[in-house]
């Protein structure tokens, strides 16, 4: 079993300090910085691109940087996020014309390839391109915006990913994005997920080792 992992979402986070912000919360204990790519076309909202994810680099950050294209095109910007130091790169499936194309781009630019998918994207995306993928992210609520509730239905979908995946036997990352907080990250855990995306509730707290800690502590509770 893959170890879990803690990607707290910079959405939240104080734009205006950006780099102190990242450093915050990985002296805090994250494992890895989740990078929210919004493009006001593919979901109402507007966020960061590739000169803030450099930004980081050159502020010092070596963590992996976990990019989330919310974004149609979706295929321009992969180099782009290659060149300015993202690790990971996920798109959803529906934003691409050409699903395997855009996976291979990633893989080609050296970055690990995820494919994500909203509450109602359905799961036939999977069908032919499993061997590619390095992670899969499920979004718990509808992409675009930060701080919204955990669909419910959504520990359903993850059980039906989890049973996917495990009878693949590819080595793939679930990761679970949307709504997770410490009172639900076990159950999360136990529907299948292995990495945590976090905004809200770590930026949103004053003290974010104390929130990382007891989502650790939560963790430890699944039997796995
Ligand atoms: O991709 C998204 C939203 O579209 C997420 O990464 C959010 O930023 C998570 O925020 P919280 O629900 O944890 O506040
Ligand atoms: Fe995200």
């Amino acid at each position: 079993m893959k170890p879990y992992l803690i990607a707290p979402s910079i959405l939240s986070a104080n734009f205006a300090k950006l780099g102190e912000e990242v450093d915050s919360v990985l002296a805090a204990g994250a494992d890895i910085v989740h990078f929210d790519v919004m493009d006001n076309h593919y979901v109402p909202n507007l966020t960061v691109g590739p000169l803030v994810c450099e930004a980081l680099r050159k502020h010092g950050v070596t963590a992996d940087i976990d990019v989330h294209l919310m974004v149609q095109p979706v295929d321009d910007l992969i180099k782009q996020f290659a060149d300015a130091g993202a690790s990971y790169i996920s798109f959803h499936p529906e934003a691409s014309q050409h699903l395997d194309r855009s996976l291979q781009l990633i893989i080609d630019s050296g970055c690990k390839p995820g494919l994500v998918f909203n509450p109602a994207t359905p799961l036939h995306y999977l069908d032919d391109t499993l061997h590619k993928l390095h992670h899969i992210l499920l979004m718990s609520v509808n992409p675009g915006f930060g701080g919204q509730s955990f669909i419910p239905q959504s520990l359903t979908k993850l059980q039906k990913i989890r049973t996917l995946i495990d009878n693949s036997g590819f080595d793939i990352r679930l990761e679970i994005d949307g709504g997770v907080k410490v009172d639900n990250i076990r159950a999360i855990a136990e529907a299948g997920a292995d990495m945590f995306v976090a905004g809200s509730a770590i930026f949103n707290q004053p003290n974010y080792s104390q929130v990382i800690d007891e989502m650790r502590a939560e963790l430890a509770k699944v039997s796995r």
